[in-house]
């Protein structure tokens, strides 16, 4: 194989010219065609991070030569398969290519779109570096670039080639290890934030009866075409101090929270213009992280001072993590490998018999395994034995790539000039800095439109033939990580929930009480990914507290189904059980704020941070410190979607997994979670129909009727009730009053749907 690079005319880049190998050649050419000017990634043995190479790349088809141009980078080029694309070539975000390493020494090579379908064939290559192209910063002083070593390499197997080229630009380098990145300041005070004395002061009023839940309403029309925007000028403004995006309001002016005001800093792609040209780092080099970025991306949405009586303290609830138990693999009906109990676990989490044995099964033909993760991408949702293999147009799905972002950055396919590159890849950085900036001094951070409208719409229409099997959101309480005891009250927690987990992403049928129904998550698997590697390699290596993400939760999707739905004020991880960040992504077009739903964010110390509301937009992603941040769901007037991950710190993971294998807590016990459920549910009823009134008999009764309790239910009851012992939890419901009962009824009701919507069976669930 012939290769040549050197500087090119224009002094701008590198250009490359490689004579490529028949079969090598026709990977190329076919994989072009799948991805029209899209991007062709190329992941290679030996080389962290996959290869984005911008397409088309220019092949001459009577001599096998291609060109193509690199600003900076070590370019790795792998291709070991020949790829047969059927049908239109697939130019919308879900094409997708891949080439991954295999478990031994063949290469695969994987190809997705919606109406393609390609053929794998094994190739032979290791990743070679065949030549190199140093001279850092050449181009900015063009013909001083050099090529300092040229190889060759004849592919064992005619189809497959490796050719390499490492050009290196210091320039560009990204932050990395955050040890390296001196912390900046935090962020500084926006000069040009908005300011209003009356927006956002108050949850937003009830809007009863304006969102049924239909389909319209609940978001699933078309979103607006993406803006196509022009790489910005040389000569153009780098930062424009735009704060468009970043909606701050304020309710008092006072010195505090101007100072918390000022906290959020709106953070803005700073070219110009509204358009997505960050959404792309173009990450050149193998071993560093590779940072995809939001476009316009901002910072939340109002900022408030706090409520002036705030809810009483912070429940010790959180949500019920993917369970640790490793899976058991059995046989469905129809031959596909089926995890029955994981699978179970996965869609209806109650923990009780009753959900197991409607069982949901997903089905799959059987299929080779999987091949493993090229090494150093981010680590996946817990690894599973039994791994489902998803059968969509025939093609199997990469369980990582970064196609869906890749398509829509536009500065890719339309380059700028080095410098203009270079900024971009500044900017970039600048703006994953200043989030981690934010999360590290305030616990949280939101960023807008890091999931495009395409991806959303996808997404929302995969989950839609889930939507009737979601169950009660549970409310997890207890120090067992991954294993803790659940319970589900509507009252505190309205919305419903769908877990999934890698199998269930990849299934292509489920079978619910006996029917088969089809089902896919490829948009859904793309935005996860997108959601992983913002979280893994753009900010677990900027902040300190992060670096010991190891890997993330089950996908817990969530809808709050409206009629005031909401989760009440909570800190998710109150028990060490592992979770160090929480990852919403938010899936609903078009929210407004009269809609409710905002997820209100609570500083982590008295005036540390601003109260924040944060309206589920589509597309925004909040981030917060799981251990750290209290935060609820105010009422939601219309049907609410959101995606919730949890990311755990390895070490504090494993201590929980093996604190809670040594000694399970009274919690778990079902009977403690039937006695409290019993308990709330009297305490929630109408008075009709409850057994405790609010008269001193009553309350009286409760008293006594809390204290005889068994202490795994009094600690279910003192987690839901907010309060921080059992020895309070009784000392509170001996000393209640007629008045002080109906306020915490009250009170508890309006935390959501209370038993006026939701008959006593489906709000309680043990
Ligand atoms: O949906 C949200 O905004 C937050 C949900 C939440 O707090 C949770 O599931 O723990
Ligand atoms: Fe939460």
């Amino acid at each position: 194989m012939e290769f040549s690079a050197g500087l090119n005319a224009a002094g701008d880049g590198v250009e490359v010219e490689v004579q490529l190998a028949p079969g090598v050649l026709a990977a190329v050419d076919v994989l072009a065609d799948v991805l029209g000017d899209d991007i062709l990634l190329i992941q290679s043995p030996g080389c962290d991070q996959p290869l984005q190479v911008p397409l088309p790349v220019a092949v001459d088809p009577d001599t096998g030569r291609v060109r193509f141009k690199r600003a900076t980078g070590k370019l790795i080029f792998t291709a070991a398969a020949r790829a047969k694309v059927p049908g239109s070539p697939a130019t919308n975000a879900s094409s997708l290519a891949a080439l991954r390493h295999p478990e031994s020494s063949s290469n695969k090579m994987e190809s997705i779109s919606s109406s393609s379908h390609a053929e794998l064939l094994p190739g032979a290559a290791p990743c070679t570096e065949l030549a190199r192209v140093e001279e850092p910063g050449a181009w900015k002083s063009p013909g001083t670039s050099s090529v300092v070593g040229t190889a060759a390499l004849e592919p064992e197997e005619p189809t497959a080639a490796v050719v390499g080229v490492e050009v290196a630009d210091t320039a560009v380098m990204p932050a990395r290890a955050s040890s390296e990145v001196p912390a900046p300041p935090p962020p500084p005070l926006p000069t040009t934030t908005t300011r209003s004395g009356s927006e956002g002061a108050d949850s937003p009023a009830a809007v009863p009866g304006s969102c049924s839940g239909s389909a319209a309403e609940m978001g699933l029309t078309e979103g607006p075409a993406e803006d196509q925007c022009p790489l910005p000028d040389e000569g153009e403004a780098t930062a424009s101090g735009k704060t468009s995006l970043a909606v701050v309001h304020q309710q008092d002016s006072t010195p505090a929270a101007d100072a918390a005001a000022a906290a959020v800093t709106p953070i803005v792609d700073g070219d110009g213009d509204d358009c997505n040209d960050l959404k792309l780092y173009h990450q050149f080099y193998c071993d560093s992280p590779s940072v995809m970025l939001p476009p316009c991306t901002a910072l939340a949405a109002t900022v408030m001072a706090p409520p002036p009586s705030p809810p009483t303290g912070c429940s010790q609830v959180g949500v019920k993590p993917a369970p640790a138990q490793e899976p058991v693999c059995s046989r469905s009906d129809d031959g596909g490998v089926v995890n029955a109990a994981r699978v179970a676990a996965a869609f209806e989490p109650t923990g009780g018999t009753s959900s197991r044995d409607a069982g949901f099964s997903f089905t799959a033909p059987d299929l080779p395994s999987p091949s493993p993760l090229p090494a150093g991408l981010p680590p996946r949702a817990p690894p599973i034995d039994c791994r489902y293999l998803a059968v969509a147009n025939g093609l199997r799905v990469s369980a990582h790539s970064y196609t869906a972002l890749l398509a829509d950055a536009i500065g890719v396919r339309r380059r700028g000039s080095a410098a203009a590159e270079r900024r971009k890849a500044d900017k970039v950085n600048e703006i994953l800095q200043k989030v981690a900036d934010t999360l590290d001094a305030y616990g949280y951070a939101v960023l807008d439109n890091y999931i495009t409208d395409a991806a959303i719409k996808g997404s929302r229409a995969e989950l839609r033939v889930m939507e009737p099997h979601y169950s009660p959101g549970m409310i997890w309480v207890g120090k067992e990580a991954e294993t803790g005891a659940q319970i589900s009250v509507s009252a505190v927690r309205g919305d419903v929930v769908l877990w999934l987990d890698d199998q269930a992403l990849n299934a292509t049928a489920f079978v619910k009480d006996g029917v088969r129904r089809q089902c896919s998550f490829l948009q859904l698997q793309q935005m996860l990914a997108d959601v992983d590697e913002l979280v893994f390699e753009g900010l677990r290596p900027r902040l300190s507290y992060l670096a010991g993400l190891h890997r993330r939760s089950d996908a817990m999707m969530a809808v709050y189904p409206g009629k005031g739905a909401r989760f009440a004020k909570h800190v998710d991880n109150t028990t060490m059980d592992g979770r160090r960040l929480t990852v919403l992504t938010y899936l609903n077009p078009d929210w407004q704020e009269k809609q409710g739903g905002a997820l209100r964010l609570f500083p982590i110390r008295e005036g540390a941070a601003p109260v924040v509301d944060v309206l589920p937009v589509a597309g925004r992603v909040a981030l917060f410190l799981s251990a750290e941040v209290a935060h609820e769901v105010m009422p939601a007037y219309a049907p609410r979607h959101a995606v919730t991950l949890w990311y755990f710190d390895a070490g504090e993971h494993a201590a929980a997994l093996t604190a809670a294998k040594v000694m399970p807590g009274p919690s778990c016990k079902p009977t403690a979670q039937t006695a409290a459920t019993a308990l709330l549910r009297d305490l929630l009823a109408d008075e009709a129909s409850s057994g405790i009134h609010a008269t001193l008999e009553g309350c009286k009764e409760l008293g006594t009727r809390v204290a005889a309790l068994e202490l795994g239910a009094q600690q279910l009851l003192a987690a839901v009730l907010g309060l921080p012992s059992v020895t309070s939890l009784i000392e509170t419901m001996q000393s209640l009053t007629p008045e002080s009962l109906r306020m915490r009824r009250e009170e508890l009701r309006n935390m959501g749907l209370g038993t006026q919507h939701h008959a006593p069976d489906t709000s309680a669930h043990v």
